[in-house]
Formats: C-alpha cells, structure tokens, sequence
C-alpha cells in the first residue's frame, strides 16, 4: 500500500484520510491527539489549502494546537467556539459499544471535555484497537499533585471492590520525572486487564478526591473508523447500526505526509 509507511501506520492514515471527508464547509471541529489525531489534522490542512475549506478548530492539547496552527486551521479555545459540530480523535481501545480508552498520550482532560461538547465524536483508529472487552490498555487517571500518592492509593483501594482482574497501579514517567498534562497534573496508569462494568468503574474513579477525570469514554463515542494496512476502511455508526465498507486509494498529493 505504502513504501514508507509500516502497515499500522498506513491503517491509522487512511482512517484519517477518510474521516475528513466527514468534514463540511464551516464546521467547528474537536481536533484530537496523538499520532492518528496528528494525521487528520495534518490531512484537514491539505483540505484548507487546496479546497478553501474553512474551519474552526479546538484543539485537545498543546501539541494539536501548534500543529493545527502550523497547517492552517483556525483555532480557537473551546469557550470561544462554545459548542462543536464534530471531534475527530483517535482511541487506545474500542469495545463493540463504542465505548473508548483514551489518555495514552496523557491527554484524556481535554479529549473528554472537548467530545463531550460536540454533536458527534468519530474515532479514527488501526483495527488493533478493536476489543471485546475494555482493559488490556492500562487505564489512565489524571490526578492532581497535592497528594498524589493518597489518591493513588485511594483508587487502588477501589479497585479491590470492582469488577477487574488486576489491581495495580503505576505512576507515568517522563524520564526520571513524573509525567506532567497540559493542566499541569499527573497521571496514574491502572493496569486491570479486564473491566467488567466500564460504566461503573468510571463513576467510581471519578468520586475519589484529587482525582479529576478517567480515561473511559462511555456513551461519547458516535462512529468509528477503523483503518486496515491494506487500505480498506470500516465505518461504524452505533446510533444507527450502520456499517460502510469502502477502501482509501493513496494520491500522489498524500506524498508530501508519508
Ligand atoms: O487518547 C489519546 C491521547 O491522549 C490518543 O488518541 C490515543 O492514545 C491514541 O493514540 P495514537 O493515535 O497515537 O495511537
């Protein structure tokens, strides 16, 4: 399919490459993060440029926002645009509900708040991310730093009453340091393996004090698209049950990204 791109990598583009046609003429975009996100965005700017494509973008983290800006996106906080047409994000699990894991790029605050504020969340995702189960992922928690070892220790005391196979809980590095978000917080990875009750689990996390939010999205998530190595892409709407199969042809204007 690509020379240069390894067969994940060429999933995750034409998962981008066919989520921007969802995109209209004056549309207020939720603009995600992380390496599939990246795509899309860099994916909208060629649209923005060849097409003259207006769109407004609020970005879920500070690496979106520069790289938004660098292609040409008008972007704008999330309080200036108010509300949003669509958030185009990508996932670290899927399971058949749509319901999500997101935050390995430690930047599940934003996501959440910023899907949440939109008429519909599309995820672009490679089919590896496609579970029966949510869990195998670890599970990020943002926490503040005032007493972060309490609030750790407060969620794994947690756990030990839920429906998970595994208890444990480590902080995110950055190096030799603790990993900082855009909030300026840290994150605790949950290592369970298994989640049997998602929606519970996130309403508990979220009552535990110094926690701010968790990685599982429920109910946010509208449709995914699921990118194949190959170039075939399946789009999945799970309000209304339907399932598009369509293949993603690379041009020769995608050379400029791979
Ligand atoms: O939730 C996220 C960032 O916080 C990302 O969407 C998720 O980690 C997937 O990343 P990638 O597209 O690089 O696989």
């Amino acid at each position: 399919m690509s020379d240069t791109l390894s067969p994940i990598d060429t999933a995750k583009f034409v998962a981008a490459k066919r989520a921007v046609e969802f995109v209209e003429d004056g549309m207020k975009l939720g603009l995600g993060t992380g390496s599939t996100a990246a795509w899309m965005v860099k994916l909208l700017g060629e649209r923005i440029r060849t097409e003259g494509l207006r769109v407004t973008g609020v970005p879920t983290s500070s690496r979106t926002a520069a790289l938004a800006r660098q292609v040409g996106v008008n972007v704008v906080s999330l309080d200036e645009a108010k509300w949003l047409d669509l958030t185009i994000d990508g996932a670290d699990e899927f399971d058949p509900d749509l319901n999500l894991i997101k935050g390995g790029g430690g930047a599940l605050l934003q996501e959440k708040i910023v899907a949440t504020a939109s008429d519909q969340m599309l995820v672009i995702s490679d089919i590896s991310k496609q579970v029966e189960t949510l869990g195998a992922f670890p599970l990020p928690v943002e926490v503040i730093p005032f007493g972060w070892q309490t609030s750790k220790a407060l969620v794994e005391e947690a756990l030990s009453s839920m429906d998970v196979l595994g208890e444990t809980s480590t902080l995110r590095m950055n190096g030799d340091r603790a990993f900082v978000t855009d909030e300026g917080n840290h994150i605790i990875d949950l290592h369970l393996q298994r989640i049997g009750n998602a929606r519970q689990l996130s309403l508990v996390l979220n009552q535990i004090p110094g926690v701010v939010e968790n990685g599982l999205f429920i109910d946010i998530c509208d449709i995914v698209i699921i990118g194949h190595g190959d170039g075939r892409v399946e789009a999945r709407d799970i309000n209304t049950g339907a399932v598009e199969e369509g293949h993603v042809e690379l041009a020769e204007s995608d050379n400029i990204f791979l």
